[in-house]
Parts: structure tokens; sequence; C-alpha cells
């Protein structure tokens, strides 16, 4: 064979290669566009970071969020937070695809490493994956810790740490004392005792450590910490140190759940034992009874659509419900006090009006609304009931720091020191028209509806 003909072989079979080669890079590429996901709007995004920076004005993410979404004019706007994709709704239409429409799809939450960490791996039904186990804790609370005749049977302990509530604060606030009260404290310390003793059946004696070991992990557990945003670097994890503080806190969480339940066990099986009465069941009793008699897998986030935007599989959607609660376009000067919007009862908040959704909406709804309810209803109608509430002098109700502190949830920043002045007849221990005896906040809870 001469040169031309050895090269032109040679030709021949690099084109025999490379033609097929380049019609199927060809095909892959117009399928690819074909079916290339239409993901949501975003701002502009830095390598490694993503859009991190455009969060970093403020440490209360859901403002920021809440910013960039109106400046986006992105109900829908998907964020690359560090290694993470996430996808962030802003409007009530877009809540209402992912908590109705996707609920199933969206059924698992998403685990930071630090959630990870401090919920044991998602055990308890907060973080559980949606799956058999997920339902059957799900039932369990239905059905047995949290169902309306197990709320109704906590009525007693409630209306005793409301009584003490009050008794508290009369007595610091008439005179001669007539101090500021610093009413978030107080209200946090009974709401929380009478959820304890609904537990337990008693006042928890290192109740102190338990509270402040909870409050520093609803701090941490937001997702935002830089553990979390590279879940995949070990330095980035060293360097923060948050993980390990959750690993921590989850230890001492267990250490004193044992410890409660130790206790509860003692008195369960000491001297007053015979004489407690069955209906004096506690939730504790429920799950020990429920761990002896026995009872008790993870489908992940399909890919989906909202409002016409594709959402990935394995892409966190975070729902800013604090946005959709302050949008003009479902409330009428959402920043203003106006407890009357409420009046007519038009606004549902049990998860069907996805312009508030307080509790959550779809199958993770909160399964504690009628146990928190109780609760709240009664402090808050006593405290108004018995007590006339002033600001501390000099200060106007305009000035007041309504700033929120970040974490799970968001509680204000500042403690409220309030001059409760006992309305004079209710203070003496007035009388109650119908019996004739002292009002007391019995009396108050029979007034609600
Ligand atoms: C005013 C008080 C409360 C508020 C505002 C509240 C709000 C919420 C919200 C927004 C969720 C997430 C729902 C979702 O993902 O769609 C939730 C979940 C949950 N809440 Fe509450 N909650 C309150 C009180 C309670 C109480 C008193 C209990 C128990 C005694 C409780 C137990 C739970 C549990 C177990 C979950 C997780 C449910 C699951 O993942 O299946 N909550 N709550």
């Amino acid at each position: 064979m001469d040169d031309l003909s050895c090269n032109l072989y040679f030709l021949a079979r690099v084109l025999v290669i490379l033609i097929p080669l380049l019609l199927a890079s060809l095909k892959l590429r117009t399928t690819m566009r074909k079916h290339k996901p239409r993901l949501p709007p975003g701002p502009w995004r830095l390598p490694v970071i993503g859009h991190l920076h455009h969060l970093a004005k403020t440490p209360l993410i859901h403002r920021a969020l809440a910013d960039l979404a109106r400046r986006c004019n992105a109900p829908v706007m998907y964020l690359r937070l560090g290694e993470l994709d996430a996808v962030v709704v802003s409007s009530a239409a877009a809540a209402g695809e992912v908590m109705r429409t996707h609920d199933v799809a969206m059924a698992t939450r998403p685990m930071s490493a630090t959630v990870r960490a401090t919920a044991a791996g998602g055990l308890g039904i907060a973080f559980s994956p949606y799956g058999e186990r997920w339902r059957e804790l799900r039932k369990l609370s239905a059905m047995e810790l949290l169902s309306a005749s197990r709320v109704r049977s906590f009525r007693a302990v409630r209306e005793d740490e409301a009584t003490s509530l009050v008794a508290g604060i009369a007595a610091a606030a008439c005179p001669p004392g007539g101090e500021l009260v610093n009413v978030t404290a107080r209200v946090a310390a009974s709401v929380s005792d009478s959820a304890l003793r609904a537990m337990m059946g008693e006042r928890f004696e290192r109740r102190e450590e338990l509270l402040e070991t909870i409050t520093q992990v609803l701090k941490i557990g937001t997702g935002f910490n830089m553990g979390d945003l590279f879940p995949s670097s070990r330095l980035v994890a060293a360097i923060d140190g948050t993980v390990r503080i959750a690993q921590a806190m989850q230890r001492k969480l267990f250490q004193l759940v044992d410890y409660a339940i130790e206790q509860h066990r003692e008195r369960r099986s000491g001297p007053s034992a015979a004489t407690d009465a069955e209906e004096d069941e506690h939730l504790l009793d429920v799950l020990l009874r429920i761990h002896v008699e026995g009872g008790l897998g993870c489908s992940l986030h399909e890919p989906c659509k909202i409002l016409g935007y594709d959402v990935l599989k394995g892409t966190i959607v975070l729902v800013n419900a604090w946005a959709i609660c302050r949008d003009p376009k479902y409330w009428d000067e959402p920043e203003v006090f106006k407890p009357e919007r409420f009046e007519e009862g038009a606004t549902d908040f049990m998860g069907t009006d996805f312009h508030y959704t307080p509790f959550g909406a779809g199958r993770r709804i909160c399964p504690g609304i009628a146990f928190a309810l109780a609760n709240v209803e009664l402090v808050l109608a006593a405290l108004l009931f018995h007590f006339d509430w002033h600001l501390p002098p000099g200060v106007t109700p305009s000035e007041l720091d309504m700033a929120e502190e970040m974490g799970v949830t968001l509680a204000a920043s500042r403690k409220f020191q309030i001059k409760f002045i006992p309305f004079s007849k209710r203070c003496k221990g007035g009388d109650n028209p119908r019996t004739g005896t002292p009002v007391t906040v019995v009396d108050v809870l029979a007034e609600l509806p």
C-alpha cells in the first residue's frame, strides 16, 4: 500500500469512529436540551459558596430569604447553599403545591448534619423519614398521646399551673412590691411545667437543665451552620464545631430522659403506686406500656413541579411561612398588630389556608395542636382576665423591640417586662356573681367557648 492509500485508509477509520461519536453526542445534547429541567429562577451565584453571600446581611435567615425572593420577584426561587440545592417557596399558591399537591413527595424532612446529631439520626417522630416507622409514631401520637381525650385528661394540671402563674404574678405585682414582671420567663416556665407534668405526673427534678438543653437545641438546629451547608467537608465541620456541640447535647438529652424514666419508674413502684388512680396515666406511662407491649423505611423527595418549575430529587424545599404571613397580597397591613383580623374566624390555621400555617399542613402537620391550644388559651385568658397590662414607665408601644432570634422556632429576642395591675376586685379575691366565691382561673376557663 502506498502512502496516499495508507493515509486515506487511516482517515476513513478515524471517520468511522468519530462520526457515530459526533452523532451520538449531538443526539445527547438535543435530548438533554429537550429534557433540561426548568429550574426556578434565582439570583447570581459564586463558585463554591453558591448563593450564600446573599444571606450574609442578617442572621435572621427567613428575613434574608423573604427579601431575596421579593427582589428576584420569585415566589419559587432556586438557591445553591454551599453544597446543597434548595428551593424557597414564598407564596400561598406555591406553599399549597408543596404541602397539598406534593404532600407525599415532600413528607420526608431534610436533616442537616446538626439536626442528624441532635435527633439521633431521626429516631423521633419529627425527623423520622416518611415510612412505616413514622406512620406508627404518628398513630401513637394521634390515638394515645395527643388525642382530644388525653388532652382533656390533663385539664386539672393546666388549671393548677395557670393558677400558680396568676398567683405568682399577683404576688409580684400587688403593692407594696408592684414590680415589673418578666412575662416571657414566667409564661415559658408555666407552660413547660404544665407539659412536663402531663408527661410525668410530677415536676421534673432536673427541669432547669432539660429546658436549657432544649433551648440550645432549638437555637442550633436551623440547618444554616457551615457544617450543615458543606456536609462532605470534615475540615469545615471541625472548624465550625456545631455538629460536635449537637452530639454533646443529644447525649445530655438522652441522659436527662433516662433519668426521668428512672424517676418515674421508682415513683410508680413506690408506696404511692397502689393509690394512683387508673386514669392517672401520664405520657411516659403510655410510652413505657407500649414499649413493653411491643409495637412500633425511607421514601425520598420524587422530583416534582412547583408552579411549573422543576424541583429535582434531593432538593431541600423551604416554605417561608414567615414571609407568606407578611405578604400584603394576603394580609391588610401585615406588620400591624391587629388581632381583630382573626375575629370572624375566616382564616383557618389547621392547614387548609396556605397563607397562614402556624402548625404546618399536610401529612406532617403538627400533631400537638389540641395540646398547644389548650395551654395557650388558658394562660392567655387567665392573664388577660386578672390583670391590666402596662408597659414599663416611659416606654411606648412603638419603642418596643419586637425583633426575633434565629432558631428552629422564632421567639422574641428580648424578654418582655410588663407592669401587671391586678383588676382590683379580682386581686382581692372578688366575687364570682354565680357562685359568690372568689373568682379563680377555673372560672376563666368556664367562660371559654
Ligand atoms: C403553639 C404551639 C405549637 C406550634 C405553633 C407548633 C407548630 C408546628 C409546626 C409548624 C410543625 C411542622 C409541621 C409541618 O412540617 O408541616 C410542627 C410539628 C410537630 N409538632 Fe408542633 N407546634 C406546637 C406545639 C406542639 C406541641 C404542644 C406538641 C406536642 C405535645 C407538638 C408536637 C409536634 C410534633 C411531634 C411534630 C412533628 C410531626 C411530624 O413530623 O410528623 N407541637 N409543629
